[in-house]
């Protein structure tokens, strides 16, 4: 038998049979009851031995005062211990020193046996195996056959892994939780480092985020070691993510830290998380969890980032980054008042770039938007203070200057200098000026946007006065606007009310000496002015889209007066009809062509549209398809003013023109001028090569004609040939010819 009487305390030994102690009645009991050596009592004792011991879970007996009675093989094993006898008589604080009265294990003991309640399925931490290690304990009172308590039964089981799992769900939810709430970038890291941290014991993490400006944002859980600090810092401010990337990671490889990248939706990396463990080797759960929440932390990173840009786009110019109309209009109203109670002026300035279309058209877009970006710069560069500078639109900028030392206007004129300073975009050297209109807050207005009409109004004066200017606001400018607004008003009613009338001007073939077509030009009947020409009027009506309805009812006409001369052999000629870049670019401008060539059953083929290269520019894709669409019914395309704008020539052999008409400015001084002779010289080669005829426009003298002649011109048009005339008029000019 076993004593450790040693220890003071009572003992009882299992084999025994004599020495016993007080509490230990039940298994006195059972002793004697194995002394009266029924065989079957012993061999189910030997089995319930055997089951107890078999079982996975710790399973005990312990006395009123703590003392094991006894233990089953996992405590024996789980103790270092090698047999049952080595741990009867002990308590938990022999065996676990202060960690046991930490635990309270004596004083739930106590209450269990005190009150007879059991103590069912409480998760405590381990005594030993680490901080990680858990158990699931129960116990219940140990009663004798009289039913008094004399100690506890207590089970456990090593429930580790599902609190280990537990762990990594509350971090998982916890970073779901910051995806939703969108946290911001410092505040998610930090907490991601920090509960990678608390996963398990030993745990050590740092993270590095990589800002898309550039730089590097460092991130450290408590126990991250300082270590990396030195390491970070070193990264290079301006470094590509790439290299950011590869230098981070060298630095947590050579710290022993495993790392794990952050994704970003757009294949690049948000940053890095690094991590290492001073105990064990990282678990394969952890692992694959670290994986998974890098991954989920790219996502909150995306979607902060996303939101942040949205945020950022309410009041911002998406290309330039200046300030957006809303961001403008929401501010003007504060700096008007604040103008108010200082006694202050404030300038409400328009500012458009000159002949931006003609560049985006010709250049394409992506040199549009270089210049546009570039402009934006030279503009931020010009503000100062509570100043601001805004793009409204295309290459609308809006500037609200305070007051200071240096007058509106010349601030106003400094910006437009600087604006207009050459420029090299993708290998083009560019100048581009600007126009710029300004308001004065107060004496033109006191609210934002009678500033803003007024400014725009100015704007567009200064655009009409040949561009490059800063123009001012003023009443005269007001009444003139309104003058333009009433214009536009006539002439709406002029179409319905059918003022409008063709002239034609007849194009001569220079061998022959006949009328090879007529161009037809609109002229307005005004019932108080009389004839109007086109320049009082096409341009207002191309400003305000009227452009689109006066041309379709000039096509109908043109197409019903050719149709009339086709009737009679000798008037059958070919008529020309203007279409303005808007008119041409309208959705509906096919159907408007085929539907004057229906009405009036005119031979498609008597038809030549002629269009200036500005209509095709802004794209030459879609002119291509229009022109296909219309050319393959019979419809003839004529370039005209050939050589006035940013000339592509690739487009004169893309698009299918069976002509080319050579502006009236280069034939003005033939054939005296020897650079115009050799300009109208070129085109010719040009046209010829290209296999188009050419038509030489606004042939005045005999000279004109016949240096055209030799140079090879086949057709000329002009007041030397005639003027545009009425109707019946080229009907008598045709009928001159036979
Ligand atoms: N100095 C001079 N001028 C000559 C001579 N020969 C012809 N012209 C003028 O030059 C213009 C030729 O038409 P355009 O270049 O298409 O230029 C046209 C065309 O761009 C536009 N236009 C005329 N009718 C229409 C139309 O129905 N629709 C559209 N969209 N534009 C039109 O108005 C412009 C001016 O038309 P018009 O005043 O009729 O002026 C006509 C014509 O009268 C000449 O020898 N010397």
């Amino acid at each position: 038998m076993k004593n450790i009487a040693a220890s003071g305390k009572h003992l009882v030994d299992p084999k025994g049979d004599e020495d016993v102690s007080r509490d230990s009645s039940v298994l006195l009991e059972a002793a004697s009851r194995l002394r009266a050596a029924d065989p079957k009592i012993v061999g189910r004792a030997l089995l319930l031995e055997a089951m107890v011991n078999h079982v996975p879970d710790f399973m005990y007996a312990k006395d009123r005062d703590g003392r094991f009675l006894y233990a089953n093989q996992a405590i024996i094993q789980g103790n270092d211990l090698s047999s049952v006898d080595d741990i009867i008589g002990l308590t938990d604080f022999d065996l676990h020193g202060e960690a046991a009265t930490d635990a309270r294990i004596s004083e739930i003991e106590q209450r269990v046996m005190e009150t007879g309640e059991p103590d069912l399925g409480y998760d405590e931490r381990a005594m030993r195996g680490g901080g990680d290690r858990w158990l699931m304990m129960s116990r219940v009172p140990l009663r004798d056959s009289s039913g008094a308590i004399v100690g506890i039964v207590g089970s456990s089981r090593d429930i580790s892994a599902r609190k280990a799992s537990e762990r990594l769900m509350r971090a998982q939810n916890r970073i779901l939780e910051m995806i939703v709430g969108s946290v911001a970038i410092p505040e998610l890291m930090n907490t991601l480092a920090e509960l990678i941290e608390e996963l398990a014991e030993g745990i050590r993490c740092a993270a590095v985020a990589f800002p898309p400006e550039d730089g590097i944002q460092i991130f450290k859980a408590p126990n991250a070691p300082d270590l990396l600090l030195p390491l970070f810092e070193a990264l290079s401010a301006s470094s590509s993510t790439p290299i950011r990337e590869a230098t981070a990671r060298t630095a947590f490889e050579n710290s022993g830290f495993l790392c794990f990248e952050i994704p970003s939706a757009n294949g690049t990396s948000h940053g890095l998380i690094g991590i290492s463990s001073t105990k064990n080797d990282l678990s394969r759960s952890l692992t694959e969890f670290l994986a998974g929440a890098s991954r989920m932390a790219g996502i909150a990173i995306d979607r902060r980032r996303a939101e942040q840009q949205i945020r950022f786009l309410l009041v911002h110019d998406a290309l330039t980054g200046l300030e957006n109309r809303t961001s403008l209009e929401g501010k003007l109203p504060g700096i008007l008042k604040a103008a108010e109670l200082s006694s202050q002026q404030v300038a409400v300035s328009f500012l458009d770039l000159d002949n931006f279309k003609q560049i985006n058209d010709t250049f394409g877009h992506a040199v549009g938007d270089e210049l546009l970006k570039e402009a934006s710069g030279r503009l931020s560069s010009l503000i100062t203070g509570k100043d601001i500078v805004a793009r409204i639109g295309g290459d609308e900028f809006v500037l609200v200057l305070h007051e200071t030392d240096e007058r509106f206007e010349d601030r106003l004129q400094r910006i437009k200098t600087t604006v207009a300073q050459p420029l090299t975009l993708q290998g083009l050297d560019l100048k581009v000026s600007c126009s710029i209109g300004v308001a004065y807050y107060p004496s033109h207005g006191l609210m934002a946007s009678d500033l803003f009409r007024a400014a725009d109004l100015a704007m567009y004066k200064a655009k009409e006065n040949g561009r490059d200017a800063v123009q001012a606001f003023s009443q005269e400018l007001s009444d003139s606007a309104r003058r333009k607004f009433l214009r536009a008003e006539e002439l709406r009613t002029a179409i319905q009310n059918d003022e409008f009338v063709l002239d034609f001007q007849p194009q001569i073939n220079l061998t022959t000496g006949l009328v090879s077509g007529v161009e037809a030009l609109v002229r307005w009947k005004h019932p108080v002015e009389g004839i109007l020409p086109p320049s009082e009027f096409i341009p207002l009506a191309e400003e305000t889209g009227i452009i689109i309805e006066l041309g379709e009812a000039v096509l109908r006409k043109a197409c019903q007066q050719a149709k009339k001369w086709s009737m009679n052999a000798r008037h059958r000629v070919r008529v020309s009809v203007n279409m303005s870049p808007k008119q041409f670019q309208n959705a509906g401008v096919i159907d408007h062509v085929k539907a004057a060539l229906k009405e009036s059953g005119l031979d498609p083929s008597l038809l030549e549209i002629e269009i200036t290269e500005s209509s095709i520019m802004r794209d030459i894709g879609s002119a291509a398809g229009i022109m296909k669409e219309l050319t393959d019914m019979g419809v003839d395309f004529a370039i005209d003013d050939f050589g006035t704008s940013y000339s592509c020539l690739n487009m004169l052999k893309k698009l299918p023109f069976s002509r080319l008409k050579i502006d009236r400015s280069f034939i003005m001084n033939t054939p005296d001028d020897e650079q115009d002779c050799a300009i109208v010289t070129a085109i010719l080669n040009l046209a010829r090569s290209l296999k188009l005829q050419v038509v030489a426009e606004g042939v005045e003298t005999i000279e004109q004609a016949q240096f055209l002649h030799l140079a090879g011109c086949e057709h000329g048009q002009g007041y030397f040939y005639s003027r545009p005339v009425g109707d019946l008029t080229i009907e008598a000019l045709l009928d001159k010819q036979y």
